[in-house]
């Protein structure tokens, strides 16, 4: 039955974008994923947000959860300074295969190192596996159900320490209730809400921004 959507949203990179050149990248993504199908990218308008919060941070250590196409992963990447990685985890192999050539087309593949598998069994891995010994920044945007159980698990191994920053998309739609009664309610976290639309369209989203503070 054709392509997937992601081989789609690969394909739409490949005509439009300039590879080497990440803002090419994002913007080609943007573009078709506005006007010719969605897709759940974090999108340009959280984009912005994500953008101000990972040049705030300026992280040594990154950690995505949830790649899909790499839309985010690209974001994120071409803010790192040299020397720095992001380690990011998806569940889907075919989002990962794709995921790859999308970050391999931006010239960021030096700078991401890209996990398949669940979560869960990850986390407890990154020390021993990448040499970890925190996570600067977290960026959470996988499986709503998994927030708060992927949380309490990177505090218990320890990846988490004081002034860590997780941010979290889709707080509010599809929505993460658990997730925001546990960072605003547990006097370790500081939680700030921004207010924003889910990407590409006019429906309220928002990110939840919260610092560990050990
Ligand atoms: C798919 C979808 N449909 C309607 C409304 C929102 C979504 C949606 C949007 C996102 O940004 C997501 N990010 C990570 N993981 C998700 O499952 C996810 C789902
Ligand atoms: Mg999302």
């Amino acid at each position: 039955t054709g392509l997937s959507r992601p081989q789609r949203i690969l394909k739409a990179v490949q005509k439009n974008a300039t590879k080497g050149n990440p803002e090419s990248v994002i913007a080609a993504i943007d573009h078709y994923c506005r006007h010719s199908e969605w897709a759940m990218n974090v999108g340009d308008e959280k984009g912005l947000i994500l953008d101000s919060v990972v040049t705030e941070v300026n992280p040594s250590t990154a950690l995505e959860l949830g790649t899909y196409c790499g839309y985010s992963t690209v974001r994120i990447a071409r803010l790192l300074s040299p020397g720095t990685k992001l380690i990011t985890l998806e569940f889907n192999p075919d989002y990962a295969a794709i995921a790859r050539q999308i970050i391999a087309y931006a010239g960021l593949q030096d700078k991401v190192i890209l996990v398949e598998g669940p979560s869960g069994d990850l986390i407890p891995k990154m020390k021993q596996q990448h040499g970890i010994k925190s996570f600067d920044f977290v960026f959470l945007d996988h499986w709503k159900d998994r927030y708060v159980p992927d949380t309490k698990l990177l505090e218990e191994c320890g990846l988490l320490r004081k002034g860590s920053v997780l941010l979290a998309d889709n707080v509010i739609c599809p929505g993460t209730p658990e997730y925001l009664k546990y960072v605003r309610n547990d006097p370790r976290y500081e939680s700030r809400y921004f207010k924003s639309n889910l990407e590409y369209t006019k429906v309220e989203d928002g990110l939840e921004k919260s610092v560990f503070l050990g």
